[in-house]
């Protein structure tokens, strides 16, 4: 279980005189179990790509404990190999002088795998919808849709227990996010893993998530499952519910 508690976030900003902390997240809780997807649904500057980084452990909190398993996540070796990211920008997400293999490899480089087979790297593929041919390609050479399978692929070849997916499908075009959403449904049980989704859409995050954490000002309004969004009580989470067309 991936587990949040009481977590607070600042960054200093310069003013005139003197320096400032500005706080960006407030009192953060939350659970997210395998095979399951929380979504954390928010607009542009509320916090939400912040909390992604305190997830994967690559900034740290002001106050607060985030854990996986029981295990602090700051700890790297404790999250190596259990927490997995997909980023938005799945352009610059990949080197661009890495081949689609060594991209989807990459993480694995700190495992003593002499024995990663092509038959691992061609299941990979084929588990993201793309051939194993696809493996010699660059990055230049790849579709936005096909660049974000890759960063897919990469993210579960060391089958982890929780993925990020940060505005994950936020880049590509609508029939293409509907296939990666699909995509994700089925590796998500395939691998029994746990999603965090962050988006600002939430006709995304009703089609994938089973429950939404509606967050404003760092702060959380209201987490709610997606089955019941139609009874959300805070007006924000009203308001966003407003512009929602069910798929
Ligand atoms: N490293 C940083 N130093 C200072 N301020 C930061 C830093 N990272 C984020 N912020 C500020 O924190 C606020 C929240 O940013 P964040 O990217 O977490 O929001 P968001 O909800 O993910 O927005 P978006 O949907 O546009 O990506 C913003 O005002 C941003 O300028």
């Amino acid at each position: 279980m991936l587990k949040v508690e009481n977590v607070d976030k600042s960054y200093k900003t310069h003013g005139f005189l003197k320096q400032h902390r500005r706080k960006i997240l407030t009192n953060i809780n939350l659970e997210c179990q395998r095979g399951e997807c929380l979504g954390i649904i928010g607009e542009s500057g509320s916090g939400k790509s912040t909390l992604g980084r305190l997830l994967i452990g690559i900034e740290q909190p002001d106050c607060g404990v985030i854990t996986i398993h029981g295990k602090q996540i700051r700890d790297r070796k404790q999250r190596k190999g259990h927490v997995s990211v997909v980023f938005q920008d799945y352009r610059s997400s990949i080197n661009p002088f890495y081949s689609v293999e060594k991209a989807i490899l990459e993480p694995l480089r700190d495992y003593k795998m002499k024995e990663i087979s092509d038959e691992l790297l061609d299941r990979l593929l084929l588990q993201v919808g793309l051939s194993p041919d696809y493996k010699y390609k660059y990055p230049y050479e790849l579709s936005g849709g096909e660049a974000q399978r890759v960063c897919i692929a990469r993210a579960i070849a060391t089958e982890p227990t929780f993925i990020l997916l940060d505005e994950a499908i936020s880049s590509l075009d609508v029939s293409v996010q509907l296939q990666i959403l699909d995509l994700l449904k089925t590796l998500k049980s395939e691998y029994n893993m746990g999603y965090i989704f962050i988006t600002h859409d939430l006709q995304a995050a009703a089609y994938i998530c089973d429950r939404m954490m509606i967050f404003k000002d760092g702060q959380v309004q209201e987490t709610i499952a997606t089955k019941n969004l139609p009874n959300v009580q805070s007006s924000y989470a009203r308001k966003l519910l407003q512009n929602l067309i069910t798929f």
